[in-house]
């Protein structure tokens, strides 16, 4: 497998008001993403996520250090990056609300030097693609915000890109319209593209990455295989259960091998050092009555969380 997108050294400051210095929002980034892969980059508020996915859509300069994609250089050729790339973001943002979705189809199609012909055809497969054919006549304005996400997503497939940047794609999204979203950036790599995801979305990105980045403060704290990263975290194990009583969660706490037990989804997380802590848990837990726990590995989530820290609740 080639690599698709390329970095090394990269850094870029912002100059803050007044002369008060220099905030460095990416330092010394360096990574490879190989083709046909779906890379999620997590990371707290101002991580640097934004400023990346920038730089490679060659909407920003870096300060210093080089970015490549599919070769190309992002800041030498432009012209050839942007053929090959596509960029989703989330939010409202990006559309002529009082024109019909496919006339803003015809709109970036333009910008892409598509011509007239190619923009038709492109446009109804696109739509199709997305679920949108039906209302591609009717005014952005009219359209929900599950539905302006698959209008984002179809304007990032219009001209075929084989790299596809997607920028907190779901966020304020139902969880329906998400995973119906989810659902078709996963047809979209199976055509063979690669896909770099920015989102703060744990969930969305264990359900959908192949390998994670971590990024703080603009430098990589790690990157793993979605399905490895739980190994990070050494031997620790969890033993995780549903249990609505917070007096049994308080009890279980107070065990020497429990280090922390936390609750996420409706679920009591239960952290201990090593696999004796995990038996020691399982056995107590079915003295007082609680059939459903099972081990498990620390989950992307709770790896984050230990990385990144508290910081990482701002998100
Ligand atoms: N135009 C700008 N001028 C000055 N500082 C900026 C600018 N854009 C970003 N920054 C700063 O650079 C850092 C990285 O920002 P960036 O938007 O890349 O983070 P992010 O990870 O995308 O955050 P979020 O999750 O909130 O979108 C932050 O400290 C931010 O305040």
């Amino acid at each position: 497998m080639g690599v698709a997108i390329a970095t090394d050294g990269l850094r870029r400051g912002y100059r803050r008001k007044r002369g008060a210095g220099e905030v460095l929002a990416l330092d010394d980034f360096s990574i490879e993403i190989g083709e046909r892969e779906i890379h999620g980059l997590l990371g707290p508020n101002g991580a640097g996520k934004s400023t990346l996915v920038k730089i490679l859509s060659t909407v920003l300069l870096p300060t210093a250090g080089r970015a490549a994609v599919l070769g190309h250089d992002v800041v030498a050729e432009t012209a050839k990056v942007r053929r090959d790339i596509g960029l989703v973001l989330g939010g409202d943002r990006g559309f002529y609300d009082r024109i019909s979705a496919r006339r803003n189809l015809a709109f970036w199609g333009a910008l892409y030097r598509m011509n007239g012909r190619e923009v038709r055809r492109r446009s109804a497969d696109v739509l199709e693609r997305v679920g949108l054919a039906e209302v591609a006549d009717r005014n952005v304005e009219s359209f929900s915000r599950g539905m302006k996400q698959r209008l984002h997503l179809a304007r990032g497939l219009l001209h075929s890109p084989a790299v596809l940047f997607l920028d907190e794609p779901t966020a304020g999204l139902d969880p329906v319209a998400a995973s119906a979203f989810r659902r078709l950036v996963l047809d979209t790599r199976a055509e063979g593209r690669t896909l770099l995801l920015a989102t703060h979305d744990m969930d969305e990105a264990a359900a959908l990455c192949d390998r994670v980045t971590l990024i703080d403060r603009g430098k990589r704290l790690l990157t793993a295989a979605t399905a490895e990263v739980g190994d990070l975290l050494g031997n620790d194990e969890y033993v995780v259960f549903a249990h609505p009583d917070d007096r049994l969660a308080a009890a279980l706490a107070g065990l020497p091998c429990v280090l922390a037990v936390t609750e996420s989804n409706g679920n009591r997380h239960v952290h201990v050092g090593d696999s004796a802590g995990t038996a020691t848990v399982l056995r107590w837990l079915l003295d007082h009555g609680v059939l459903d726990a099972r081990r498990s590995r620390p989950t992307l989530e709770e790896v984050y969380m230990r990385t990144i820290g508290d910081r990482g609740m701002r998100v």
